[in-house]
This record gives structure tokens, sequence and C-alpha cells, in this order.
């Protein structure tokens, strides 16, 4: 792929409002940026979705950082490859990091698909021209919780995710249940829950969820496949899929009969494919996973959806969703419950250069 540089960006953008979860609270987001230009001077980008401290998952901004810098762009330079999909290999030296491995991985994707003049969609084997959008709701109060329902839905989202822990669950969804008796609703729980919940858990088999997405605790698969066969509503694993080989025994233990894929925490698009293409041939849905991320981190998220098993509208929202103003053009817009994916070369969308100054924290800049 003939590199000649990589250049970090880290960004900060405040959220338009706080997201909420039993795990804390998200209200400004950092991020980075990556982008490698090849000899040519064609640009792939991508992004590092790590948050600033280690709830969702052991990585920050800093860890991802340390990996990219001392770890995966030596390796990169010191060894070159032709093809996005050996970058999956050459990284699996370094162990675990898979949201640092993402960052770098998916600019190579872009920087690829740009390259081949392929839309990213069609390089991965999409075969969607729109995508199915669903949207989250992350707040701590019914009430607020309705409003946002009812703005959603009127923009157009086919599904609402709502977060849900022991202090608001049963009556939290009844409430919302008596509002939409027919609404596609996710309800992730965070690892809020253990077996001793088990009963609590069956209660909210009243309200014919979609899914509930990872109840017990975030690196845990042989309790999932206890509490699936405990509970009707389907069991989807978020946290628990750091690697392909955690879906297998996912799937083969019956711990889940959903996976959201989330490219970050997988690793990067190609593992996130391969666990798309398993899935697949298993029958087994999949959905796209949200980081609460910038523009370029969701360019990757609709191109990847556009592969047939993600059958369920994702968590990829609008960039309005999050940001007054987000460092791509032209935005990501739901339209009807739809996103149209592009069909130009790699993401289809190009840096807000102006928007990324103004958000800019840090660069670092490494020549090949
Ligand atoms: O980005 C989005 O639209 C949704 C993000 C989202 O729901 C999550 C991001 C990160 C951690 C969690 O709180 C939650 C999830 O588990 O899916
Ligand atoms: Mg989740």
């Amino acid at each position: 792929m003939r590199i000649a540089l990589v250049e970090l960006y880290v960004i900060q953008m405040p959220l338009k409002s706080p997201f909420l979860t039993h795990l804390g609270a998200v209200k400004d987001r950092e991020g980075i940026i990556v982008k490698v230009t090849n000899t040519d001077g064609l640009s792939g980008y991508g992004e590092g979705v790590a948050f600033s401290t280690p709830w969702y998952t052991e990585e920050t901004v800093a860890t991802s950082l340390h990996m990219l810098t001392d770890f995966l762009i030596p390796l990169l330079k010191k060894h070159p490859i032709e093809h996005p999909e050996e970058a999956s290999h050459l990284f699996s030296s370094i162990r675990r990091n898979n949201m640092a491995k993402a960052a770098l991985e998916t600019a190579l994707w872009d920087l690829y698909s740009k390259g081949d003049s392929k839309s990213l969609a069609k390089t991965l084997g999409g075969t969607r021209a729109t995508i199915a959008s669903g949207v989250v709701v992350a707040t701590d109060s019914t009430a607020k919780a309705l409003q946002q329902i009812e703005q959603y839905l009127e923009a157009g989202y086919q599904r609402i995710k709502v977060k849900i822990h022991p202090n608001q669950d049963y009556s939290f969804l009844a409430e919302i249940r008596q509002h939409y008796p027919d609404l596609p609703i996710i309800a992730d729980a965070n690892s809020a829950y253990s077996l001793n919940d088990i009963d609590r858990l069956k209660a909210l088999d009243d309200f014919n969820l979609l899914m509930i997405e990872q109840p017990l605790a975030h690196d845990d698969i042989i309790e999932h496949a206890l509490l699936q066969k405990e509970i009707r509503t389907a069991i989807c694993l978020d946290e628990s899929i750091v690697t392909f080989a955690d879906a297998r025994k996912a799937i083969e233990q019956g711990s889940c009969k959903v996976i959201n894929i989330k490219v970050g925490r997988v690793g990067g698009l190609y593992e996130a494919k391969r666990i798309h293409d398993y899935c697949f041939e298993r029958g087994i849905p999949v959905w796209c996973g949200g980081m609460i991320e910038f523009g370029i981190s969701r360019a990757h998220n609709i191109a990847l959806a556009s592969l047939p098993g993600f059958s369920i509208p994702g968590d990829i929202s609008s960039s309005n969703r999050f940001w007054e103003e987000d460092i791509i053009l032209p935005e990501v817009i739901v339209e009807n419950g739809i996103i149209t994916v592009p069909s130009s070369p790699g993401i289809g969308f190009s840096i807000n250069e102006n928007r990324l100054r103004e958000r800019l924290l840090s660069k670092s800049i490494f020549a090949f």
C-alpha cells in the first residue's frame, strides 16, 4: 500500500446532551482520527473510539495513543502490507488493544478502497444501498426518555434502544410500552445484572423486547447461556464479544441469539466481517453498535452495515444526534429511518478540515 505518512489527531467535542448509563455519564467525547497517506498523496481515515476513561472496555484514548505511537505504527512501517486484510494478522503480535488496532486498520481499508476506486461498502462485500437506522435514548428519567422517543420517532428512526439497570427497568419499560405498544425496543443493561436477578430479568419478558443487550458480566459467555434458557427475550451480546473466537463460543453455547458488532471493540473491519460471515452462515442476526463516535467511525459503520447479515437497525444515528457540528462533510443524515450507503470511493465522506482544526487537542506525524 506504499504508505508515506501516518497522522494522529486527538480531538474533543461536547455532546449536545449527556449520555447516561448506570456506569456513568459521557458529556465530552475525546477521540483519535487516524490519517494514512500513500506515496501518491491519497489519504484514508480511521477513528479510535476508546473513551477518555476505561468504563466500557480497558482501553482509553491515552492507551490507544501509546499503542499506535509505540507499537502499531512502527510495526506497519517495518512490515509493509499490500491489503488491509493483512493488518489484523500483523497486529496480532500485540495482545488485545482492539480499539487502537481498529483505528489504524480502518484507515487502511478506506485508503485501499479509494486506491481501488471502490466504495468501502463494495470492498467489504456489502449488498445494501441503504441501511436501517436505530437510535439510543440514554437518560435517567422516564419523562425525558418518553420525550426523546417522541422526538426520534418523528425523525424517522426505526428502532429505539434504552438503557436499563435494577433501578430503571420494569416500571420504566412498562411506561414506554404503555405509550408505544408496538415499538421495536432494545434494552441495553451494560452488565448491570447477575444470575441473582433472574426473576427480575424473566419479568421483562412481559414487554416483548426485540432483545436485551449484555445483561450479565462484560466478559461472560457461560452465564448468559444459562440465562437465555430461562428467558424468552433474545439476549444480544456486546461487551462479551471481543474476538471472532468469542462469537463462535457464544453461538455454540447458546449464550445469545443476536450479536452487536462494533468495529472498534473487535479490532477492525476484517474481524467484524469474519464475525458477520460466521453469523450469517448460521442465521444469527447481527447489527452494528455505536460508540458515541464522530463521523469517520460512523462512516465505517455504514459501510459495514451494508453487509447482508446486518438485518436489525443499528446504533447508527445521524451526526446531529450527538454533535452540533461533526468532523465530516456531508454529515450523516437519517431520512425516513434510513441512511444511504455512499457509492463513492472509500468511506464516501470527507474531513471537515475547519471543524477538525477547531476541536484539535494534539497532532502527531509519523513519516515512513
Ligand atoms: O453511539 C450510539 O449511538 C450508541 C452508543 C451506545 O449505546 C453505547 C456506547 C458505548 C457503551 C454503551 O454505553 C453503549 C453500548 O453498550 O452499546
Ligand atoms: Mg451495548
